[in-house]
């Protein structure tokens, strides 16, 4: 099937790539010429884990290739996936203006019949929205083209996309003709394996389906993260009542770890584009709206913790600071709770050595030429000279570390761990005094 894929981010890429792997024809769009060179000379602009063997793969096999030229990008896919980012506006809501900026564009230049996919995450109604936008444009040509209107929200999680595209849970698609129906079905026929993973729904349902997903995520997250607080002052261990309720299959496993909040592209944006929408209904979504509120003071745990020990003028002192990007196997800074606590040691005075594996170059071009901010090229030299060690991404290769070095580096033996990667019991015997979240 020839495919058009707009938008070449986390998203774009990692469905091109994947739907190219399959055996289709893809051809990939983007406004960011800087993207597009980077795809074009053999690399990719993003961190993900198996994606640019397979991008070089497809592009060496003929079946995938990419451009900045709108007109040809409209021209090639019988199916032209929308893939663009969806930020939050100012008040919180999901700004619309590149999706549909992308559907005006293929309203322009469309020859034929075209089946769009919003793959963005989007509030419910948008997909009349898209159809409304592409209508006028095929009206102020006087051209009457028939097309297709589906959503079919994404549910990867950045550092497993690739994985996660392949090997889906479910594929939700909303669509109401038989036409789109039918080419959804043959788009997704090589993701099916054992089981048929195709949901099909009305564009509303399917719109909604996306933000219900990740809201209840996010609120299994600060469900635990408050419970973790009250262990603390209760002397629980928020690891052992995970694991106690984790066993009963009404609950499950995942999404239960308490931490220093959720971050990330996804999860703070829908949270609050979901409770707007809400809102703009006459709704109050009151238990979301603790879940935020919850999670905006969870980014605040640590330096709490922090200045509970140290006390609130820090200037002097030094923080060895372990894991920057959201999450592990990403260099994806956004909502990353080592930013507001980056900025929260600043305020008091400290400075940092921060490390981590791939999102230094990221925060770099955030925190621009900080010189209260150092990077080290390796975890250890980071606490040299330093007062304490804070966690704040659970990467691998801190799963292990020689906590003796770590005791013996530090100028205190100190260590704040926002992952709660450690056992506690095992820190007292290193002799590091231990302050993990919701730990005994
Ligand atoms: N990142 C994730 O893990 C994830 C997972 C599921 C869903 N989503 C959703 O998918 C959407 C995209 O997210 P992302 O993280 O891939 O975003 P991103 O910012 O990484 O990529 C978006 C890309 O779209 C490009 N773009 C913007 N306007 C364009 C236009 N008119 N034509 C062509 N290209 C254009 C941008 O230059 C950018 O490269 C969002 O709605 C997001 O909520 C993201
Ligand atoms: O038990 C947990 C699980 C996650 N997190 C945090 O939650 C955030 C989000 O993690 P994760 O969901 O793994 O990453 P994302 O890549 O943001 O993926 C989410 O957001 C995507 C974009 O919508 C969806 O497609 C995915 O299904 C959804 O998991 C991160 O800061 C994690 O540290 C916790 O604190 N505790």
């Amino acid at each position: 099937m020839k495919i058009t894929v707009v938008g070449t981010g986390y998203v774009g890429l990692v469905s091109g790539a994947c739907l190219a792997d399959v055996g289709n024809d893809v051809l990939c769009l983007d406004v960011d010429a800087g993207k597009i060179r980077i795809l074009e000379e053999g690399g990719i602009p993003i961190h993900e884990p198996g994606l640019l063997e397979i991008v070089r793969r497809n592009v060496a096999a003929g079946r995938l290739s990419f451009t900045t030229d709108i007109e040809r990008a409209v021209a090639h896919g019988a199916v032209q996936f929308i893939a663009v980012g969806t930020p939050p506006d100012e008040d919180g809501s999901a700004d619309l203006q590149y999706v549909l900026a992308a559907a005006r564009n293929i309203g322009r230049y469309m020859d034929g019949y075209r089946v769009i996919v919003d793959k963005s995450t989007v509030p419910v109604g948008t997909g009349d929205k898209v159809k409304a936008a592409i209508a006028e444009e095929l009206s102020k040509r006087s051209a009457d083209l028939p097309f297709s209107v589906v959503s079919n929200p994404e549910f990867l999680k950045e550092g497993a996309a690739v994985e996660d595209f392949m090997r889906p849970d479910r594929i939700v698609v909303g669509a109401e003709d038989e036409r789109a129906i039918e080419s959804m079905r043959q788009l997704y026929a090589p993701f099916q394996r054992n089981h048929d993973k195709l949901v099909f729904m009305d564009v509303r349902s399917a719109e909604l389906t996306k933000y219900a997903a990740n809201a209840m995520l996010a609120t299994r997250i600060s469900f635990m993260n408050e419970l973790a607080n009250l262990a603390e002052t209760l002397g629980a261990d928020i690891e052992l009542v995970r694991q106690g309720i984790g066993s009963d299959p009404r609950i499950g496993w995942h999404f239960l770890y308490a931490g220093c909040g959720y971050g990330g592209s996804c999860f703070p944006k829908d949270v609050k584009a979901l409770i707007k929408t809400a809102d703009e209904h006459g709704h109050k979504l009151k238990v979301l709206g603790a879940v935020e509120d919850a999670n905006e003071a969870q980014k605040h745990v640590l330096i709490d913790k922090i200045v509970a020990r140290f006390g609130d003028d820090l200037s002097g002192r030094r923080f060895a600071l372990w894991g920057l990007a959201f999450k592990p196997n990403t260099d994806d800074m956004r909502e990353a709770p080592s930013r507001v606590i980056i900025a929260e040691l600043f305020r008091r005075g400290a400075t940092v050595a921060a490390y981590d594996p791939v999102a230094m170059d990221e925060t770099r071009r955030i925190f621009g030429d900080e010189a209260r901010l150092s990077y080290v090229d390796r975890p250890m030299k980071a606490l040299e000279e330093a007062d304490a060690l804070v966690i704040v991404t659970e990467w691998k290769e801190f799963r292990s570390p020689d906590f003796d070095r770590i005791r013996g580096l530090l100028r205190q033996p100190v260590l704040f761990d926002g992952r709660n990667m450690y056992d506690p019991a095992v820190m007292r015997e290193s002799g590091l005094e231990y302050h993990g979240i919701g730990r005994r």
